[in-house]
């Protein structure tokens, strides 16, 4: 990603420099508007220095960033943490605000993070088949609903195993919408510790409790007129369900420690891995609160019930990581490994799908990945021989391939296990083209 910096001192390009992640990332520093109009430089990203922002210019600066790229995303990083004043940024075409206080780095990790996830899964395009990958029947049906979600403004709950692409899916729902001008913020309600989930959503003023050394917007107000992505919805506890449910019925928020409500103005997009109804009939959930989040309902279906998704990801995901790490030519998915792939069931669906393709492009030496590089922990293969009707001797095939891969093609392994002699089991290999891996 290209990211700019205009500063009158050089230490903000130092801070960036050191938190910034990845290795592609280019950087250049700027000490004022004229000097990043004057190059050629385009960035993704501007970081700008409040210290250079005077309200009598600043509209007519931001104009000529804007004619040089229209994409660019403008971020200030300011000391100064007056609302007013980040209101005002916003309304000039901000579209981040930075508080340089004690957390700026952790904040500013974030904020880089989530905008260089933007930049190349969500703004790279529109599409929903450019954003989400597959064209399986199920995953069809996938696009139909995030097209009749995108179309109006009813809440949407995403059900599906862990890693099926749920955050994908909220992130297709917010760019095909009217609101994809706006931000899309994500929380992981799973990932927050449970005493600071409030204050994340809700936000704080200065000095609400022990530790608010600033006042701090909460998810829903930096999700303005866009899309605000709960992730592990059933993991929130018992009265912060209670006050969710208020904020929603109110359209209101409150910050702690504070008496001024704000107006909310977003689509709320949830998704959780466990079934809802259930924690409902536990008394987990509160019934109220489920209606209210399941608007629309979608379900994700895992990887093993969409196989015919599973080559087409495989085959993405090497592009992706031979041209992240520069190999070429792009390495080929070999038969035997295609069959692998087809026959496991992956519990961790597409993330594990696409963390064993990353590995297996690594490891595989020359041109094409083979069934042996795609280590999948366990080996666990899944069991399908009772599934079809099949001939005694295609399940003895089943069979004799499936120890087959067990014992990484040690063939006098299997002869023992089987009972079944050396001979016979190459002889099938030859003939029935048997994939040893
Ligand atoms: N259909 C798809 N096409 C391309 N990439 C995908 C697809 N589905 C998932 N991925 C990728 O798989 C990874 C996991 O996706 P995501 O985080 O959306 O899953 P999730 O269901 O939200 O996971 P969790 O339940 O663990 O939060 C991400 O890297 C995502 O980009």
């Amino acid at each position: 990603m290209q990211l700019g910096i205009l500063s009158p001192t050089y230490q903000f390009s130092q801070i960036i420099l050191e938190s910034t992640t990845s290795k592609e990332d280019v950087i250049k520093y700027y000490s004022s508007f004229s000097d990043f109009i004057a190059s050629d430089f385009i960035p993704n990203i501007l970081f700008i220095d409040d210290a250079l922002i005077v309200f009598e210019t600043i509209k007519k600066e931001i104009r000529s960033v804007r004619k040089k790229s229209s994409e660019v995303k403008l971020v200030a990083i300011s000391e100064s943490n007056d609302i007013d004043y980040a209101d005002a940024l916003e309304e000039i075409g901000f579209n981040a605000f930075l508080l340089n206080n004690d957390f700026f780095i952790k904040r500013l990790k974030k904020c880089l993070n989530s905008m260089r996830h933007n930049f190349f899964q969500l703004n790279a395009s529109t599409e929903i088949n450019d954003i989400i990958k597959g064209d399986s029947e199920e995953i069809k049906k996938v696009f139909e609903i995030i097209k009749k979600a995108s179309t109006t403004k009813i809440n949407v709950n995403i059900t599906g195993e862990t890693g099926t692409g749920k955050e994908l899916v909220a992130q297709a729902i917010h760019k095909q919408s009217t609101r994809n001008q706006n931000p899309f913020i994500a929380v992981n309600i799973a990932a927050i510790p449970k005493d600071l989930i409030e204050s994340e959503l809700f936000g704080h003023e200065e000095g609400a409790f022990t530790g608010a050394t600033k006042r701090r917007l909460g998810k829903f107000e930096e999700a303005k007129h866009g899309t605000l992505f709960l992730d592990e919805i059933g993991e929130l506890s018992l009265d912060l369900q209670t006050k969710l449910l208020r904020v929603l019925q109110e359209n209101e928020v409150t910050r702690i420690g504070s008496n001024e409500v704000i107006k909310t103005d977003i689509r709320l997009v949830t998704a959780t891995h466990k079934n809802l109804r259930n924690e409902v009939f536990e008394n987990k959930f509160r019934e109220d609160l489920y209606y209210r989040l399941l608007g629309l309902p979608l379900k994700i279906p895992p990887l093993r019930e969409r196989k015919g998704d599973i080559i087409k990801l495989a085959e993405l995901f090497i592009e992706e990581a031979c041209n992240y790490n520069k190999i070429t030519p792009i390495k080929k998915l070999h038969a035997d490994a295609q069959r692998k792939l087809l026959s496991y069931h992956f519990p961790g669906n597409v993330r594990q799908l696409k963390s064993l393709i990353e590995l297996s492009v690594i490891i595989s030496d020359y041109t094409t990945i083979k069934a042996g590089d795609l280590l999948i922990e366990n080996e666990e293969i899944e069991d399908i021989s009772l599934k079809k009707e099949r001939t005694l001797e295609e399940y003895n095939i089943e069979i004799i391939e499936y120890f087959l891969k067990k014992y990484k093609g040690k063939v006098n392994f299997v002869s023992d296990k089987l009972d079944m002699s050396k001979s016979k089991i190459y002889k099938l290999i030859q003939e029935k083209k048997l994939s040893k891996y």
